[in-house]
Order: structure tokens, then C-alpha cells, then sequence
């Protein structure tokens, strides 16, 4: 038997939808969207829009033919499945995408979009009525906000029970399972499957942040999460966090409703692998001198790494069980991981406060002939005196406020005398954890 390459198939989703030049919503919501959960994306544009985070400028929609065209090329070449349905403009390109779904037999998402957040029309008014009666019965989901369910039920839609009254009467034109987003209610989604007469809720929390885009964020996570093999219903709840994440992640972009960030999750789970390995280099920096071991103090040392914008321990890695002396060498008692720290995690939390920069901190064994080594050194030192600090306050927290504002900047070193029952500490911080290892070897190597 001869040896293959495996390669594992991903799945391909389609976008059927208008292109928003700001970046936000629309196809470039959906393909970020596919990407970000590990879904081939491929488009067919219906519209381009001149808008913004203000609202849309104008519309040009592209000829019907123009949108068949692109389906047809996507689909003769790649195996789709599952494709999604976003800004259609009229009835013209409404009809066409019908035509296509039969013809490629695809399972379409609709998202039925009707105007943008921020202002301005998506869907002719004419069209609504060709979406819900020559689109929506060849769909197998949808995925309206309450104000599109009520355009789409012909109701208003202002509680969760007008939601499921508007979901059944959507059902009834032909679609298999309508799901209610209930961002504009109480948080919670509500799916109504056709076939089973059954309504599942999927609850979810009011997060702070951009918006724009969440409606074709959202429908084209459901289309992802179905293209990999999802039921309807962990398709729902997973598309539901992922868009919370989303919303969490979002940047300040422009004048009006920020955009949510699709990558922003995947782009904190590189920054934390990026932390970790940074301090694996620079915890063996420290176990392969000779000399750091004598600057261990008498509770252990810790070394910690923050990942940007941190504001957790969570989000704080450090060595679990801290760093002993043992036979004169530096021993990690356990694995680098987040949220292992207390002390120095608090030190560097503290210090993010005042410069974003200084993500790093090591604690290490106070004595004159150390702290003199750090003048030697020329490391800017500040300090703080347990024996003023406030009831009620954290040390570490306090200290590191007390000792920046002293010094007025973050300094290299932060040291305290200590206090009863309370070891004297230096503190080295720096940009990264391997900076900081390095100056507590330094600093070990100039002492005898
Ligand atoms: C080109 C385009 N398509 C769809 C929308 C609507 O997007 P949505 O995700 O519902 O977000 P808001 O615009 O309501 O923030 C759009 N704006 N542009
Ligand atoms: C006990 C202790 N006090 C410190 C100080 O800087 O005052 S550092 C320290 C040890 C490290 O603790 P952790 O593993 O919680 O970061």
C-alpha cells in the first residue's frame, strides 16, 4: 500500500449578497465570518453599496444576470452545499436567486435584509412580497431580527411572544425552520422548526460593543456551522456565542456603529499561544543559570506574561505552583499556563494601567546588595512602603499604582521593604517575559 498526503476536505459555503465599502457588513461580514470558522467562502455579489459606519450612501445593483453568472461559476466548479442570502435589492435579482437555488439545489440561509442599522434601504419595498412568496418556501432557514420578522408576518413584532406568533406565521410560507434573533427583545433566540411544530430557546446576554454587521455575522455563522455538519440547533447556539464575540471584539472604526470583529476571538487565542511560548523561553533562560537561583525568595518566584489589553488573571500566564530553589538550581514547580499567578499577575495588571506596553513581571529576593546592583544597572526604581497602604486594599494592586505614580512612568523596578510576616520583594517588569528573565539573571550575576 503506497503512502497518501491526506489533505481534509473543507467545507464550502456561498454568500449570495451586496458589498458594504466600509467593511462592516455584507459579503465582507460573511466571508470573514466563513474564515474565521474554517469555511471555504465563495460570493456572488447582488449590490454594491457606498456606505459607511453612518449609514448607506448609495446602491448599485448589478443585473441579475451578473449574479447568476457568478453562482453559476461557483457552483459548476466546487461542491456547495449551504449558502447564505443577504442584501438582494430587487425583485429581479430575488427571482434569479430562486432560479439558482432550485437549479443547484442548494440549502440557503435567508437572512432577509431589509434596511442597515445605521439607515438606509436594502430591499425595494416591492420586493418583500416576491422574497416571501418565490424565495423564502425553497429555503431551509431564516434568520430575521423582530423587525424583519414583523415585515416578513406582516405584524409587529415588539415581545418574545409576538417572536413565536411571527415565526409560525413565516413557517407557513414554506420554509423549514425560521429563527427569531432576539437582540431587539430580550437577548434570547427563538428557532421554530416546521416540521416538529417545536420551538427551542437559545438564551444569550446583552454585550457591549459595534454592532454593524451582527445580522450577516450571525446568519452566516448559522450557514458555516450547518456546512460543517452542525444540526440546526448547535448551529444556532454556536453562532449565537460566536457573535457575542464578535460584538465583544469590535474596534472603534469611523463616526458610527463600530463594526463587529469576526476575528477577534482567533486573533486572542494566537496573542495567548504567542505568551506561552514566550514564557517557556523564559523560564529555561532562568533554569539553565547558574546563578538565578539565589535570587529565589524565601515564598518562590513567579514570572508572568500578559496577553494586550489584559484585565484578568485569566488572561495573565504564569508558572503554576511559582519557581523554587532546590540544590542551587531554579526549579518551575509546574506547567507556564493562565491564570497561575496572583501576585505577579495583579503587579502586571496594575502596571497595563499605565503603560500598555509592560505586559511582563518577575518577582525576585530583595537585599541592599541587590537593590544596589539595580542602581549599577541604571534601572529606573521606584518603591512603595506596605506600612501606607489603606485598609482594605490589595498590595500588589496599590503598590505598583503607588510606586508608578512616585516615579511618574513605569519604572524597571519596583521594590518594598516588606512588613510583619511579609518578605521584602524587588520586582523587575519589562515589555516581555524573556526581557525580564534575562535582567533577573543579570541582576543575579552581579551579586556574589
Ligand atoms: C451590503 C449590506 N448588506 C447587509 C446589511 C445589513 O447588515 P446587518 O448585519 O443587518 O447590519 P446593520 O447594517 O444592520 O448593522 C448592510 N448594512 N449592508
Ligand atoms: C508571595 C509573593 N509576593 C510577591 C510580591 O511581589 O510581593 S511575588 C510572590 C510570589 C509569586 O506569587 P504568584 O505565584 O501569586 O504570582
Amino acid at each position: 500500500m503506497t503512502e497518501k498526503t491526506l489533505k481534509v476536505k473543507t467545507p464550502i459555503a456561498l454568500t449570495i449578497a451586496g458589498s458594504d465599502s466600509g467593511g462592516g457588513a455584507g459579503i465582507a461580514a460573511d466571508l470573514k465570518t466563513f474564515a474565521a470558522l474554517g469555511v471555504h467562502g465563495t460570493c456572488a455579489i447582488t449590490s454594491v453599496t457606498a456606505q459607511n459606519t453612518t449609514g448607506v450612501l448609495k446602491t448599485f445593483d448589478l443585473t441579475p444576470e451578473t449574479v447568476a453568472s457568478q453562482i453559476e461559476a461557483v457552483c459548476t466548479d466546487m461542491e456547495v452545499r449551504w449558502a447564505k442570502s443577504g442584501m438582494l435589492a430587487s425583485s429581479e435579482i430575488v427571482r434569479e436567486v430562486a432560479k439558482e437555488v432550485k437549479k443547484y439545489e442548494l440549502s440557503l440561509v435567508l437572512d432577509p435584509v431589509i434596511a442597515a442599522e445605521a439607515g438606509g434601504n436594502l430591499l425595494r419595498k416591492e420586493a418583500i412580497s416576491v422574497l416571501t412568496e418565490e424565495l423564502l418556501p425553497f429555503c431551509k432557514v431564516t434568520t430575521p431580527n423582530a423587525s424583519e420578522a414583523g415585515a416578513l408576518a406582516g405584524m409587529s413584532v415588539k415581545t418574545p411572544e409576538d417572536a413565536k406568533i411571527a415565526a409560525r406565521k413565516i413557517a407557513d410560507l414554506g420554509v423549514e425552520a425560521v429563527i427569531v434573533t432576539g437582540g431587539h427583545l430580550d437577548a434570547t433566540d427563538l428557532i421554530y422548526e416546521a416540521d416538529s411544530e417545536t420551538f427551542t430557546r437559545v438564551p444569550g446576554t446583552f454585550v457591549k460593543g459595534g454592532t454593524h454587521g451582527t445580522g450577516c455575522t450571525y446568519s452566516a455563522a448559522v450557514t458555516a456551522f450547518l456546512a460543517s455538519g452542525e444540526n440546526l440547533e448547535g448551529a444556532a447556539r454556536k453562532a449565537k456565542k460566536f457573535v457575542e464575540q464578535a460584538i465583544l471584539r469590535s474596534r472603534p472604526a469611523g463616526r458610527g456603529v463600530s463594526p463587529v470583529n469576526q476575528l477577534g476571538l482567533i486573533l486572542e487565542e494566537k496573542e495567548r499561544y504567542l505568551v506561552l511560548r514566550e514564557l517557556k523561553e523564559a523560564v529555561s533562560i532562568l533554569e539553565s543559570s547558574p546563578d538565578f537561583s539565589k535570587l529565589i525568595p524565601e515564598v518562590g518566584c513567579n514570572i508572568g506574561m500578559a496577553i494586550p489589553e489584559a484585565d484578568s488573571y485569566e488572561d495573565v500566564a504564569a508558572v503554576e505552583g511559582r519557581i523554587v530553589r532546590h540544590r542551587d538550581r531554579a526549579v518551575p514547580v509546574g506547567c507556564v499556563d493562565f491564570g497561575a499567578s496572583r501576585h505577579v499577575a495583579r503587579i502586571i495588571l496594575a502596571s497595563l494601567r499605565y503603560d500598555p506596553e509592560v505586559r511582563a513581571a518577575i518577582n525576585v529576593k530583595y537585599s541592599r546588595e541587590a537593590l544596589a546592583a539595580c542602581i549599577d544597572m541604571k534601572l529606573g526604581i521606584s518603591s512603595f512602603d506596605r506600612a501606607e497602604e489603606p485598609e482594605n486594599s490589595s498590595t500588589m494592586d496599590w503598590g505598583t499604582a503607588e510606586a508608578i505614580k512616585k516615579y511618574g512612568s513605569v519604572p524597571k523596578v519596583i521594590y518594598d521593604k516588606g512588613g510583619k510576616g511579609k518578605e521584602p520583594m524587588i520586582r523587575l517588569l519589562g515589555r516581555c517575559a524573556t526581557e525580564v528573565a534575562k535582567l533577573a539573571v543579570e541582576l543575579a550575576e552581579k551579586i556574589q
